[in-house]
């Protein structure tokens, strides 16, 4: 199967995964319309959703993935699962006296992967979420085939947390695009160079590129393309990307 997507992740929860995703959703939605890019339709998924009362609700991530990316997708169709619950998926499930059924998810992932348009996935939280009693975020993104893009903090802390989230990723056996350092405070000087700085040293001891660092800046939508989605688009390695 030709394997055409991404699947985003964090270093936490709220790092800015639905913004990347959204971002990104957007700018390649554009450059497929201008003939630049080799995907006629441009989709998101959010396997499961926590913390959010329904998928058309204007704070879950489903709606805010279809808003800010500019899609025509019903946030109801992005969002396979959502629980009431602020919790990682397994346990927001619980509470409501469920279990989630793994393969019926990674089935439902299969069949959005299949049809060759571009798909980017939005995980929940970070790659150690679990999702059932056996199952963690990251087996999902592995038995999906797709390569991982995480979205880090730009601050202190972040080091620690995006090397470690590599770790994961290549022990599970996910090939990692690349990372992007969300919230740099471009107030002063010093905060960029240390924002510079912890690239420096995710690039070197993670071995992997570091594609973007996003500015704090409120604004959020599918029309624009902040010039942070081009410089991290210019640098992916889309051959890995659009499936051999
Ligand atoms: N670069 C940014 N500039 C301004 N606001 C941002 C930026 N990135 C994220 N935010 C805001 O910070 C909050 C968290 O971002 P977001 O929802 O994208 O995180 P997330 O990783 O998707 O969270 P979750 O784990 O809940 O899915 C949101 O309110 C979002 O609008
Ligand atoms: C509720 C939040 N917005 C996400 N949907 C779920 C985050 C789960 C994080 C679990 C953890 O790492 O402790
Ligand atoms: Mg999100």
């Amino acid at each position: 199967m030709n394997r055409r997507g991404l699947f985003i992740t964090g270093t936490d929860t709220g790092v800015g995964k639905t913004r990347v995703a959204a971002g990104m959703a957007a700018a390649l939605r554009r450059l497929s319309a201008e003939g630049r890019f080799p995907a006629a339709e441009i989709r998101v998924w959010k396997p499961v959703q926590t913390g959010v009362v329904s998928a058309g609700h204007c704070d879950a991530d489903s709606f805010r993935l279809a808003a800010e990316g500019g899609l025509a997708q019903n946030p109801r169709d992005i969002a396979t699962l959502t629980y009431a619950e602020p919790l990682a998926p397994w346990m927001a499930a619980r509470r409501t006296g469920e279990t989630i059924d793994y393969a019926a998810l990674l089935a439902d992932g299969r069949r959005r992967l299949g049809d060759g348009d571009f798909l980017l996935v939005e995980g929940a939280g970070g790659l150690a979420v679990p999702i059932t009693d056996t199952k963690l975020i990251a087996h999902l993104a592995a038995e999906l085939g797709l390569p991982v893009l995480i979205v880090a903090r730009a601050g202190l802390g972040t080091v620690n947390h995006t090397l470690l989230t590599v770790a994961l990723a290549r022990h599970s056996g996910i090939r990692v695009a690349g990372v992007v350092l969300n919230g740099a405070a471009a107030h002063t000087e010093a905060d960029r160079l240390s924002v510079e700085e912890n690239a420096e040293m995710i690039a070197a001891f993670g071995e992997v590129p570091v594609v973007g660092t996003l500015p704090w800046t409120e604004q959020a939508d599918g029309a624009s393309s902040p010039d942070w989605i081009d410089t991290m688009i210019t640098r992916l390695d889309w051959t890995t990307l659009l499936g051999e």
